[in-house]
């Protein structure tokens, strides 16, 4: 089927949907997630790069989603992954409720949010720890917010104030200054965008600058890439969404369900983060696990019906399609 405005081609695929959905709360500087689902002869595949992603960084975005509508992914080798809640750079009252409801005994809290001030994380991370009990794990994500000095600083005292840390993810933006700030701390340091948006997302490991390697499918090219990256890295994994709606978080679990070792639990739990899904049967965890699914779930007709935005937003999404398509290496 072509698309609407006939100029994609993908052939074989049987749908192409546009969808936009509102967030429950900022994250990632965004406020609606939208994407594209597509179904092909192995089922449902999404593609939902961020609006800041080049066309050429969207590829992988496309392959994950062509793997899922055409290939289908490999034997997983557990049934069910532990799943962490996720906790915005929100007020401690409402971190405390999220991770309190949610269920799950991990939670990652959003750190150094732009135009913050630090109690505020302390504050946050502090209500979390009140919410897991001392048993619970905490992480925390500063999405390369931090230079060296003051990420080390920053990092004793967010440690002090959760009465300890799991790890901590990405605290600067380079590979030198992760080890850099690895060599001055006592907690683990997980690489997430260094892995994600490198050009070489190897380099973490040979540069001894993480402990832990922050895996995502979606932007990885799919489960066999981020599969074969995260065999490369060397480092035990973490699986983490990128905000996919429950179509394309299937492919998350699925790499979560089929990585060798499972050390930590992961952050597939972001459906949580939209206000809606694609999905009648959303993918949240239950007592903190879920499933690995086989294929993604088939999207809800009434449910895609509700979240398709105006004419001019899927045309710009489906051109988008279209270009990152043709950009596909051979
Ligand atoms: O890992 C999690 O708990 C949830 C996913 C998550 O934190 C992210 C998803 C997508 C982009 C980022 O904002 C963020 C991350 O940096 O890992
Ligand atoms: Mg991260």
């Amino acid at each position: 089927m072509r698309s609407t405005n006939g100029k994609l081609d993908l052939a074989e695929l049987d749908a192409v949907r546009v969808y936009s959905l509102p967030m429950r709360t900022r994250f990632r500087g965004v406020t609606t997630r939208q994407g594209v689902l597509l179904s092909g002869p192995a089922g449902w595949g999404e593609f939902c790069p961020f609006e800041d992603y080049s066309d050429r960084e969207s590829t992988p975005w496309l392959r994950t989603a062509l793997e899922s509508c055409f290939e289908g992914w490999p034997e997983p080798v557990r049934d069910a992954v532990p799943i962490n809640c996720t906790v915005p750079a929100v007020e401690p009252e409402r971190a405390h409720r999220i991770a309190a409801e949610s269920g799950c005994r991990t939670a990652k809290v959003k750190v150094a949010e732009s135009g913050q001030p630090e109690a505020a994380d302390l504050e946050r991370v502090r209500a979390v720890r009140a919410a897991l009990g001392s048993s619970g794990a905490i992480r925390v994500d500063a999405n390369a917010a931090w230079d060296t000095d003051t990420a080390v600083r920053r990092i004793r005292e967010l440690d002090r104030a959760a009465d300890g840390l799991e790890y901590v993810e990405q605290p600067c933006a380079s590979v030198a200054e992760l080890a850099a700030v690895r060599r001055r701390v006592e907690v683990r340091i997980a690489a997430d965008e260094s892995i994600r948006r490198a050009e070489d997302p190897l380099r973490v490991a040979v540069a001894e600058a993480a402990d832990v390697a922050v895996i995502k499918a979606t932007p990885l090219g799919g489960v066999r890439r981020a599969l074969r990256v995260a065999e490369a890295c060397g480092l035990p994994c973490v699986v983490s969404s990128a905000v996919e709606s429950s179509v394309g978080l299937a492919a998350q679990l699925a790499l979560a369900g089929s990585l060798p070792e499972l050390p930590f639990a992961c952050g597939l739990g972001t459906v949580a983060l939209l206000d809606g899904d694609m999905v009648s049967e959303s993918l949240l965890p239950v007592d903190g696990w879920l499933a690995v699914p086989r294929h993604a779930p088939a999207p809800s007709p009434a449910l895609v019906a509700a979240a398709t935005p105006t004419a001019e937003t899927q045309h710009r999404w489906l051109d988008r399609l279209r270009r990152v398509h043709d950009a596909l290496p051979g």
